[in-house]
């Protein structure tokens, strides 16, 4: 794997130039000067347009960046992830969620042994359980269909099957999914309500099977459907695994027939095209999901294969760069224009924030510069109505990413042209921005005093100048949605090769669990804890006293 401080680069010093040019021009004349921008400054994919027009960069820009990526030898890091080396150094584990979805079948070597044979294995058992129970002839313990299928699983075992089926609704099959994630109690309880054991399914996802919450609740499941007068035999019609831990999986009572297995050169955050992805397999049928994962392998392929100055990843992956690390822009917001799509952000934030939040570079040293952007977003035109001031006329530097499909899935009246309008409406309003001169002449249309004009109109003045990409699909369907999931994932890589920080492992995550551990046996008695700081003692024994 590379190694190198991408702030110690030719690249890197003339982007620090060249930012001071840039910062002075305005979007709208780079577009005034350049008649060609929208056709250098989009690609298309399959049935994915991506415009980046609207970008605060030029020729030059782009170039340099590229030139970055090249001194950081991405190539031979893209390389290095599907070829199977283990670049996720700190686990000592390979990196091949690609292998997962590698449709075309060539081997994938891990520690020299091809993993598509054991890969198609499991694809193959999914697709004979999930016809099985979609099919109805999967019976219940009282000879019932199933209806319902409760996955239960937590971050990468729960995020991604969770935006994947909200957003391939409209392929459904007859199952109704439920997703249980947060140890909250209340989450299962209110899950579990409207459910018949007869009919219920659970899924226990979870890639250790040692997590706590998902533990808690798999228990919380089983109690539940053994109160309705079901026997721990009736268990194996009711409840599978989807686990690299099989001893574990055995120890928990699941039936290893029931027993779907993925490696840990799955990470968590990477893992939907697994055997995780069996609950997205059940809601919109295998057919359907090879088809998710063949869109993703087709995205796999232009990553892997497309000059940098042409591939989709790389390019939205300098963009991000370029605000991070020199516009210092902290956050990334992902904005959906499509209504299934409202977990995407949600899932992306785990993918991200997870992936890229590291402060200690590949050497093992502290980084100075920044790295993973905070991403969030809510669907359109939900979140217009909320916090869009901000990113009008907010003080923050917010590059977006507008999300929309051409085709809706229910073309109802105007609602679709509707939605539209006004994700092309934004994305231009956020560069133009609007003038005192503009704002001036309006207020005038409307009849205001001179006084009264002066007196608003500094409140009305858009700045404009703010980038967007603008990612208009055909239709969100299987294959594309996997095209635009894998697009983000390698988006993630790159920068994260470029920031030269480890983003397949997720320490940042253990501290906290760590102490949860410890303060668990505590909250049992009644007696007054002292072993914390003032603080959460005091927390903790004014909870005691409450409860
Ligand atoms: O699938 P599991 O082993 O239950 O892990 C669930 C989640 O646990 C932790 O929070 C990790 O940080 C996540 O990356 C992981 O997805």
């Amino acid at each position: 794997m590379p190694n190198i401080d991408f702030t110690t680069t030719n690249a890197y010093k003339y982007l620090t130039d060249h930012f001071i040019d840039i910062a002075a021009i305005d979007l709208k004349a780079l577009f005034k000067s350049d008649n060609e921008r929208f056709t250098k400054f989009s690609t298309r994919f399959e049935d994915i347009l991506v415009d980046y027009s609207k970008n605060r960069v030029t020729d030059e820009t782009v170039a340099l960046l590229i030139q970055l990526a090249r001194e950081c030898r991405l190539k031979d890091a893209v390389g290095a992830m599907f070829s199977g080396e283990k670049i996720n150094v700190t686990e000592g584990r390979q990196v091949l969620h690609t292998a997962l979805r590698n449709q075309s079948n060539t081997p994938v070597l891990a520690d020299g042994k091809d993993v598509m044979p054991e890969v198609n294995a499991v694809l193959q058992q999914m697709k004979t359980f999930s016809e099985a129970v979609i099919s109805g002839e999967w019976k219940g313990f009282t000879g019932k269909q199933i209806t319902d299928v409760v996955n239960i699983g937590i971050g990468g075992s729960d995020l991604g099957p969770v935006m994947v089926t909200e957003a391939l609704k409209p392929y459904k099959t007859r199952l109704n999914l439920h997703f249980v994630s947060n140890v909250d109690g209340t989450h299962i309880a209110e899950t579990l309500k409207g459910l018949d054991p007869e009919t219920t399914m659970f899924l226990i996802a979870s890639k250790t099977f040692t997590t706590q919450e998902t533990m808690a609740n798999a228990h919380s499941a089983r109690d539940w459907f053994l109160a309705a007068g079901a026997k721990e035999a009736d268990v194996a019609k009711h409840f599978a695994a989807l686990s690299t831990n099989s001893k574990a999986v055995e120890a928990f009572g699941i039936d290893t027939a029931n027993m779907f297995v993925f490696w840990d050169w799955v990470g968590g955050r990477y893992s939907l095209w697994s055997a995780i992805g069996l609950s997205i397999a059940l809601s919109i049928g295998f057919d359907n999901f090879e088809e998710l994962l063949s869109g993703a392998h087709a995205m796999d392929n232009h990553f892997r294969a497309t000059e940098f100055e042409q591939n989709i990843p790389v390019i939205l992956a300098l963009l991000g760069i370029w605000y991070n690390n020199f516009f210092e822009a902290e956050t990334e917001a992902i904005l959906p224009y499509d209504q299934y799509m409202h977990r995407f952000a949600a899932y992306f934030q785990q993918g991200d924030m997870e992936s890229n939040g590291k402060s200690t570079d590949r050497n093992g040293k502290a980084i100075e510069y920044q790295t993973g952007p905070i991403i969030w977003g809510e669907p359109g035109t939900n979140g217009q109505h909320a916090f869009y001031q901000l990113i009008h006329q907010g003080t923050k530097l917010i590059p977006c990413d507008f999300i929309a499909p051409a085709q809706s899935h229910n073309p109802l009246g105007e609602h679709h042209q509707m939605l539209l309008s006004n994700f092309f409406a934004q994305t231009e309003a956020l560069m133009n921005g609007k003038t005192y001169d503009v704002v001036v002449e309006e207020l005038k249309a409307a009849g205001k005093s001179e006084a009264e004009i002066e007196q608003l109109a500094p409140f009305k003045v858009f700045e404009g100048n703010r980038p967007t990409n603008s990612i208009l699909v055909k239709k969100i369907t299987p294959r594309s949605l996997g095209s635009l999931i894998a697009m983000y994932e390698h988006k993630i890589f790159v920068q994260g090769i470029i920031w030269n920080i480890y983003s397949f492992d997720q320490w940042g995550v253990e501290l906290g669990k760590q102490l949860a551990g410890k303060i668990l046996p505590e909250l049992k008695g009644d007696e007054e804890v002292s072993s914390h700081d003032a603080s959460t003692n005091g927390l903790i024994n004014a909870y005691k006293g409450w409860r």
